[in-house]
């Protein structure tokens, strides 16, 4: 089962437009959706999961039409969205034993068995009596992955889910999603670069509601080997550097700026070639469109 976007566009009603003709084919397996913030990822998010109308475009999960077969969508999709609001004041077992009352699971003793699994698989058993109230970021997203797989997903959504985990939840966030990328389509919705690295075999760039590139991450990569140059600088010099080299990136390092530029050739002999990032992939894509890109828009 694959998933197929085909020319798909939005305009919201304030006049921004959220999605330009977006085209893509997403196969099984993990595929990274990255783009800076406001680049139009939870609205093309949204229309997969049937939870808004673009205004013209195509959507197909292998038979299935999806934006007239909302029903047939549902039953086969997991969501987990950006923002993943809990009732405080119930606990794991109790709420995700309703999500899949909801979900169509009627006999008991199936649901009881399928809610342990769940709680098992996403490590919260131990918290199961717990309100989810008192649950952290990472296991309230973790409970979000355990609800998503409920009806058993033939395409799971995940719009940005590591912001704000600390590093051991991530890496325990990540675990779990690469286990489910085996024999479903789950596309990761993110700005953080190094999620799409760890993760995805395929991902697009999007930015300004245009897919800007798409592939394998390994290939981009590759793509711009021997281009990237690094050179640390003093603080002020930045402007000087952006008029002469096509900067890519600055970041502070031990209190110093870095920078890297891109370059066929190095710059000057100051300038140290180093290995190409998926960073700098995605910089030189989004910079390529002439747009400012700030330390806001990329989180390590
Ligand atoms: N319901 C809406 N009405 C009007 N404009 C909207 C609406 N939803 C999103 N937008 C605008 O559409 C653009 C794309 O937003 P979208 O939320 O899809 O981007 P995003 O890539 O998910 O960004 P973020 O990471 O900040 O959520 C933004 O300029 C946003 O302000």
């Amino acid at each position: 089962m694959q998933l197929t976007i085909s020319n798909l566009s939005k305009t919201y009603s304030n006049g921004i437009q959220a999605l330009k003709d977006v085209t893509l084919t997403i196969p099984q397996g993990m595929f990274g959706l990255l783009g800076p913030n406001g680049a139009g990822k939870s609205s093309l998010m949204r229309t997969i999961a049937t939870l808004q109308e673009p205004d013209s475009g195509e959507i197909t999960l292998g038979d299935i039409d999806v934006l007239r077969q909302k029903d047939e969508v549902r039953k086969v999709l997991g969501y987990l969205p950006q923002e993943f609001g809990v009732y405080p004041k119930i606990s794991a077992e109790v709420l995700l034993d309703h999500l899949a009352i909801l979900k169509g699971i009627s006999n008991k003793g199936e649901r009881a068995d399928l809610v342990e699994a769940l709680l098992k698989k996403t490590n919260l058993y131990q918290h199961r009596k717990k309100n989810l109230g008192g649950f952290s970021g990472g296991m309230k997203q973790r409970f979000g992955i355990a609800q998503a797989l409920l009806a058993d997903p033939k395409l799971i959504i995940v719009d940005e889910p590591t912001a704000g985990l600390d590093p051991a939840e991530r890496n325990r966030f990540h675990n779990l999603l690469a286990e489910l990328g085996e024999n479903t389509v789950v596309i990761l919705s993110t700005h953080i670069v190094d999620d799409v690295r760890e993760l995805c075999t395929d991902m697009a760039i999007i930015h300004q509601g245009q897919v800007l590139l798409k592939g394998n991450p390994a290939e981009a990569i590759d793509a711009i080997k021997g281009k990237i140059w690094r050179k640390r600088i003093e603080k002020g010099e930045i402007e000087g550097y952006r008029s002469q080299y096509h900067v890519i990136s600055e970041k502070m390092f031990a209190g110093q700026p870095e920078i890297r530029v891109m370059s066929d050739l190095q710059p000057d002999p100051s300038f140290e070639a180093v290995e190409s990032h998926l960073e700098d992939v995605y910089f030189t894509t989004i910079l390529s469109e002439n747009s400012t890109v700030n330390e806001e828009n990329y989180v390590a």
